[in-house]
């Protein structure tokens, strides 16, 4: 193992930063910036023009893990101690630090993401909003209770405990904001964390860590471990390592099942926020340039690779047409291009992997019997080269059959189905087996408290777009997972309640 005792900054890529420090390519475990044991590298490329490699990063393995962990454990020990104003204080920090670095910390976010320096700013506003709201329940999210003891001789208190080393397994799509939602509530509580961002991704966090340490944190109290290629073993060792105490992950529902899997040979407290393939219910009454604007947001944010994105758009049958004009009107004006660019509205998507899921998922459909309504003709000539881009696409007349109904395509295609009644729609909105975010548009509150209580998703939004907020209880139902974060509940997932029963007689 190396350490050159920087933050790595080889790349001129650093030289985009106002403080080009913050360009760091070396994993964190304690106060050291080090490359992995495995003496590999993975190459981090820009999504908009896939021949421009960002960085270079080590490729960890197990026992980078197993370090990053003790290094975790040894400083929990001390961490743990602390007074929750103490760590309420060190938050605020931290929250200031990030907002103090937003252009920088944006640029890095549209380098490894690709999404519009817009989103990306916007990403970072998002991501500090969980410092400061954790900073303020800190306090507030530690406390017991006394509980009215039946047995009079008894008192009976409950107090709440840091739960311990906590892992972070981050997504790529919002690698901040899904970082802070972690790593804000577990530092709130006084745990730990050992954070694995998503391999396309690690950037953000690696200068979201160098923030960490400037705010005060004593050393341990958040290490990065990165990887791409070898994310099966170092997922394995995070899950199976006894000193990992809770695991909270952003990703796929494949890799949750997989997760709670290996999570439970140490029984490990977890929270997942996983898949989704969300409706949207838009009801004759409804406003339809609400619903538009809603709609293409929900649709649309980071090009549509979101786990709360509009999936299923299902439209009632007497506003169909007229939504569906209304919507091409407006997708029409999405500038699709380089996130850096400022007249772009829609950036590229992760991978070509990606780009060939939105592809086969129009394929599919088309062969099932959808019509494109808007995109480009035919499907399948969008340009291979330059970046993993693929255009706002319409469909019309989705069914059951298509892959489209069933996954999440995580692009930016807009699949449309006309629907009679109200039953017919809660029918095919719950005809899923995942359940995370879930929309309507109407002005009859009757519809809306029916559909609300209907709906088998752990988040609704009526008459908007957008479900995020870090007051809002975010999570899901079904194969969605479970867990709720940000909001007074998100700090609980890294606590353990402990009651403490006293004899006070004699
Ligand atoms: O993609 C998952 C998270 C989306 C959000 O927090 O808005």
């Amino acid at each position: 193992m190396s350490s050159n005792g920087t933050n790595g900054n080889t790349s001129s890529e650093a030289s985009r930063l106002k403080d080009p420090s913050l360009f760091s390519t070396k994993i964190v475990i304690g106060s050291q910036r080090l490359d992995s044991h495995s003496g590999k590298t993975f190459d981090v490329v820009y999504p908009g023009d896939r021949k421009v490699i960002v960085a270079t990063i080590p490729e960890c393995n197990t026992q980078d893990v197993n370090d990053a962990v003790s290094s975790c454990l040894s400083t929990f020990k001390e961490f743990s101690q602390t007074t929750a104003r103490q760590r309420s204080d060190l938050l605020r920090k931290l929250n200031d630090l990030t907002l103090a670095n937003i252009d920088d910390l944006a640029t890095l976010i549209v380098r490894e993401n690709g999404k519009t320096r817009a989103e990306a700013e916007a990403e970072v506003k998002y991501a500090a909003s969980f410092l400061s709201w954790f900073a303020n329940m800190a306090e507030v999210g530690c406390q017991g209770e006394t509980i009215a003891a039946a047995n009079p001789s008894m008192r009976i208190q409950t107090i709440r405990q840091p739960i311990g080393v906590v892992a972070c397994l981050l997504p790529w799509n919002l690698p901040l904001a899904m970082a802070t939602r972690k790593i804000g509530p577990a530092l709130a509580a006084g745990c730990t964390c050992i954070v694995k961002p998503a391999g396309e991704t690690p950037l953000s966090t690696l200068a979201f860590a160098e923030l960490v340490k400037r705010a005060g944190y004593p050393d341990g109290c958040v290490n990065v471990v990165t990887t791409l290629d070898n994310v099966a073993e170092v997922g394995k060792a995070i899950c199976e390592h006894k000193h990992v105490r809770k695991v909270s992950l952003t990703g796929s529902t494949r890799v949750g099942k997989l997760i709670a899997q290996q999570s439970a040979s140490t029984l490990k407290k977890l929270s997942m926020e996983l898949g989704g393939n969300s409706p949207v219910i838009v009801m004759n009454d409804a406003t339809i340039d609400k619903a538009i604007t809603g709609v293409l947001l929900a649709k649309l944010r980071t090009s549509g690779q979101t786990c709360v994105a509009a999936n299923r758009i299902l439209v009632q049958s007497g506003i169909h047409d007229k939504f569906l004009e209304a919507l091409k009107e407006k997708i029409k004006t999405y500038k699709q291009g380089d996130g850096e660019d400022s007249s772009t509205m829609l950036g590229p998507l992760i991978t070509d992997r990606a780009v060939e899921k939105c592809r086969a998922h129009v394929a599919d459909a088309l062969e099932k019997g959808a019509e494109l309504y808007y995109g480009p003709q035919p499907p399948s000539s969008f340009p291979d080269e330059g970046g993993f881009f693929y255009p706002p696409t319409i469909l019309t007349g989705l069914s059951d059959d298509m892959q489209i109904a069933t996954e999440e395509t995580f692009g930016p295609v807009a699949a449309i189905r006309k629907f009679e009644t109200e039953e017919e729609a809660l029918e095919i909105a719950n005809n899923s087996d995942v359940g995370l975010g879930a929309y309507v548009y109407t002005n009859d509150l009757r519809v809306a408290a029916r559909m609300s209580a209907g709906i088998e998703t752990g988040m609704i939004g009526i008459n908007t777009g957008m479900l995020s907020a870090c007051e809002a209880p975010f999570g899901g139902v079904k194969e969605s997972g479970y867990g709720k974060e940000g909001s007074i509940h998100g700090m609980a997932e890294y606590q353990i309640m402990k009651s403490i029963t006293t004899d006070v007689s004699g």
